[in-house]
């Protein structure tokens, strides 16, 4: 296959939980104040999808979330949502969304990259170059981006220690330079490390205090 056309093919499958249940280990940062919380948990989604869509090599983003919040601020963006299915869990979700896609290329991109550059996420598109892969986060142990083959199912193992089973399961590990792509953003370390990055506009406004 022509390595233009893979990377013009990929269509991604973002998960995002309901923002109530979201992020909880960055409850702390914004003072425990589930209004900032959950403003701060849809800016991290929205700063990573609006960086997907300005990616050359993505055609098509869906996101999967049952919350009617995240899916009326994601149609703003042109972006449809696929409500979750009965199956509980990330990868549950992943596979129900993934089934909505079209290409014969597609992806999974985690919703909390709020410093994610369409350019490092080309460039990650590009390195995999037709095979199975996957980015892991800055730690090295979970998965920001996980690419299936052309024409192949996804096959996510997202959850802990995720970057060890992708790799496991045959997944190609992508180690570019490319730091907005690898920092999730679980804690506040992470938020600081990805302020220091330049987050996306929603997410600076939507920053707790202290990280100003
Ligand atoms: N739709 C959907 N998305 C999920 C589910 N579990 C996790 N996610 C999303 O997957 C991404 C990665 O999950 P985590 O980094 O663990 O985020 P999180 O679960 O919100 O954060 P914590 O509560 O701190 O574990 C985030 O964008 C979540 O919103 C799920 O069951 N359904
Ligand atoms: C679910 C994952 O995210 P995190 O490790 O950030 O919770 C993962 O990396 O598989």
């Amino acid at each position: 296959m022509d390595y233009d056309e893979v990377r013009d093919e990929v269509e991604l499958v973002v998960p995002v939980k309901t923002l109530d249940r979201a992020k909880t280990r960055l409850t702390s940062a914004t003072g425990g104040d589930p209004v900032s919380h959950a403003a701060l948990a849809l800016a991290l989604a929205l700063d990573t999808v609006s960086a997907a869509l300005a990616t050359p090599g993505v055609r098509r983003v869906v996101t999967i979330t049952s919350d009617p919040a995240v899916a009326s601020e994601m149609a703003a963006l042109g972006v449809e949502s696929v409500p979750e299915p009965a199956e509980p869990g990330l990868n549950a979700a992943l596979r129900h969304g993934a089934r909505t896609l079209r290409s014969s290329r597609i992806g999974a991109l985690q919703a909390d990259l709020p410093a994610l550059k369409p350019d490092e996420l080309q460039a990650a598109l590009e390195a995999a170059a037709g095979r199975r892969a996957f980015v892991p986060d800055r730690q090295g142990t979970g998965t920001t981006l996980l690419l299936a083959a052309p024409g192949g199912e996804l096959h996510p193992r997202f959850g802990i220690g995720s970057a060890g089973h992708h790799r496991l399961s045959g997944a190609v590990a992508l180690l570019g330079p490319w730091p907005s792509l690898r920092c999730d953003v679980d804690t506040e370390e992470d938020l600081r490390l990805a302020n220091a990055l330049g987050l996306g506009p929603r997410t600076a406004n939507a920053l707790p205090a202290w990280t100003t």
